[in-house]
């Protein structure tokens, strides 16, 4: 396992970066292009280890799927089984898939890391259930398990719970087209990163697919899914480290390609950075953050927005005040318990912080070099490169954890500071 020494900040950034693309648009368009009545072009797609995962898995089932340049041509067919799915550590495979393996002829197992097999999937697996899919997964809730499907899956109205992960509904809306009677979702409580549930319900729009809003839920009527050629945003939430050197540095960074309009989470960058002091603007290039003397604390509700809390965290254990994160309790459930994980980073390199049962209090204190863990986590590789660029010495080890969704981050990052590159030993 290797160790990267991350770099510090030579002074203030000056950098425009383009960034690949989004992970969760790519998900979505890989599975709806699987499940759609007709060859499709997916143009600029993530290539990493969850999206590269979610193709392998969609091969598995029948599913055509080549690599033209840097384009994916997606070529649905019969869903076969038996088949056996690598989730890898990805939520959205663990959650968008099964609702496919259902429709396939057989019996379709899925497991993954071995901290995949801590991630809660009840939510789902009642889902399906309840569709009239029969799952064995030893009453866990969890991976591994397997879905038995018979070829056609009823679905109708279901309740599910979906308070640890909004994929629960993502994953089930996704599919509910092809089943015989469509879907009618309703809530059992709450559901965490809506806006990700908002990019489902827009991306199976685009798809030609009669999806609304009730009172508790969502409504996706029976029917065709159109194929539709995609290009693929850049992925915003990738975007948060390379933005937040602009404030720890008192620099400037710009994201090159920003959409005028998304439904990604990071889209609320553009308000969360000048709410910790940042100017932004949008340029003819993109979006443009530029840092100012100090870095403001923070206090807010993050549940739309819970893949953002690594990074934001790292900025408020160096801002010039407490801060408060909170509406995060399904963090518990991410990579790792990224509550815990961001606690004992950010108290190695010197903050005070607290755990709340849906979040964390971060108290700056007097800075320390640290080696931290990867937590097999790539949001918390990039937190901690964050931190890295004000506090000298900040080790991470296993850094190439980061390959979930930007495999090489490390490169960027140097490129970020110019020759200023961090070690790997
Ligand atoms: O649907 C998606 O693409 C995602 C939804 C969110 O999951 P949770 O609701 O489990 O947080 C998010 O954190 C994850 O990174 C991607
Ligand atoms: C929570 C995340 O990933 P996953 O899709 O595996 O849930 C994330 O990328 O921050």
């Amino acid at each position: 396992m290797s160790s990267w020494s991350t770099p510090s900040a030579p002074g203030p950034v000056d950098a425009v970066v383009a960034l690949p693309g989004s992970k969760s648009i790519t998900a979505r368009a890989l599975v709806l292009a699987a499940l759609s009545d007709g060859p499709s072009r997916l143009v600029r797609p993530l290539r990493a280890r969850d999206t590269d995962l979610m193709a392998a898995g969609l091969r598995a089932l029948g599913v055509g799927i080549e690599v033209d340049g840097e384009d994916w041509l997606v070529t649905p067919g019969p869903l076969r089984a038996p088949a056996t799915v690598d989730a890898g550590l990805a939520g959205t495979v663990l959650r968008f898939l099964p609702p496919v393996a259902a429709l396939a002829d057989g019996p379709v197992t899925l497991d993954g890391d071995p901290r995949l097999r801590e991630r809660p999937n009840a939510g789902l697996l009642e889902g399906l259930r309840a569709c009239g899919v029969q799952v064995s997964d030893g009453g866990r809730g969890r991976a591994p398990f397997t879905v038995h499907g018979t070829g056609a899956v009823r679905g109708g109205t279901v309740t599910v719970d979906a308070s640890e992960s909004s994929q629960v509904v993502s994953g089930l809306l996704l599919a509910g087209a092809r089943f015989t009677e469509g879907l009618d979702l309703r809530l059992a409580g709450g559901v965490p990163s809506m806006p990700h549930v908002q990019m489902t319900v827009e991306t199976l729009a685009e798809h030609g697919v009669a999806v609304e809003r009730t009172t508790d839920g969502w409504r996706v009527a029976p029917g065709p899914v159109a194929a539709v050629d995609r290009v693929v945003e850049p992925d915003l939430s990738n975007a948060a480290p390379f933005l937040a050197a602009a404030l720890v540095t008192g620099g400037r960074v710009t994201v090159r390609d920003w959409p005028a309009r998304t439904t990604q989470p990071g889209a609320q960058l553009e308000q969360l950075l000048p709410a910790m002091g940042a100017a932004v603007e949008r340029t003819a290039d993109g979006l443009q953050v530029t840092g100012g003397p100090a870095i403001t604390p923070l206090r807010a509700d993050l549940s739309e927005v819970g893949e953002l809390t690594p990074v934001l965290a790292a900025l408020c254990a160096l801002a010039d005040g407490p801060s408060r994160l909170t509406g995060i309790a399904h963090l518990r459930g991410h990579e790792t318990d990224r509550l815990q994980a961001l606690d004992e980073v950010l108290g190695a390199v010197g903050a005070e912080v607290t755990q709340l049962p849906d979040g964390l209090e971060i108290t700056p204190g007097p800075r320390r070099s640290a080696e931290v863990d990867s937590y097999a986590d790539h949001r918390m590789v990039m937190a901690a490169a964050v931190l890295g660029l004000a506090v000298p010495g900040v080790v991470v080890r296993d850094p190439g954890t980061v390959a979930k969704t930007l495999p090489d981050f490390l490169d960027r990052w140097a490129g970020l500071l110019g020759e200023h590159a961090g070690a790997v030993s």
